[in-house]
């Protein structure tokens, strides 16, 4: 099908990024690499969303490992008051890793098309992870986060707190 000129209401720009690149195995699984330098500001993604349904979001989509590539969402009951559910995001949306301290890629919900945009928030170089935050309660352990001490290491802490008193 063409769609004519139309009712542009009904047509929304989709931009991607070129070249991007999907790398697996590394420590975060599959990750969204830059071919190429990018400028602070540039769309990286377009992506539509499939809002869930908010009991099909806890009874089953919660209950599974799809829940791990969802999005908070916000839902509005037929009432016109708003909750919050789960949104599916498709194509590469799904594929961006956490960063908690070096996010270079910041995202921003269109409710109203339901789509989810990407921007670089910084300037990126060729070769690095395109990361973006997933907020602070997160449900695996971050392979960015600095190592916990472990007993020793706390036990020679506090002798060299002696040592200097
Ligand atoms: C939306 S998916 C991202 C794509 C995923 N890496 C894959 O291979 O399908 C989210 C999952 O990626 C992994 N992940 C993302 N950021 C991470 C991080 N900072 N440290 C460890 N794992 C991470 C976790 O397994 C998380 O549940």
């Amino acid at each position: 099908m063409v769609v004519k000129h139309g009712d542009p209401g009904n047509k929304i720009a989709l931009q991607r990024f070129s070249p991007l690149y999907l790398i697996s195995n590394t420590p975060k699984g599959r990750g969204v690499y830059a071919g190429r330098e990018i400028s602070s500001g540039t769309t990286i993604d377009v992506c539509a969303v499939l809002v869930l349904d908010p009991t099909e979001n806890t009874e089953h989509v919660g209950k599974t490992n799809l829940y791990n590539y969802t999005y908070n969402w916000p839902s509005i009951r037929p009432n016109g008051t708003s909750t919050k559910t789960q949104a599916v995001v498709f194509g590469l949306g799904s594929m961006f890793n956490h960063s908690s301290e070096d996010q270079n890629v910041g995202w921003m919900r269109d409710l109203e098309n339901e789509l989810v945009v990407y921007r670089a928030v910084r300037d990126i170089r060729e070769g690095e992870e395109l990361c973006i935050s997933y907020g602070d309660s997160l449900t695996f352990v971050d392979v960015d986060a600095p190592s916990r001490k472990d007993d020793n290491e706390v036990a020679e802490d506090l002798l060299a707190k002696f040592d200097l008193a």
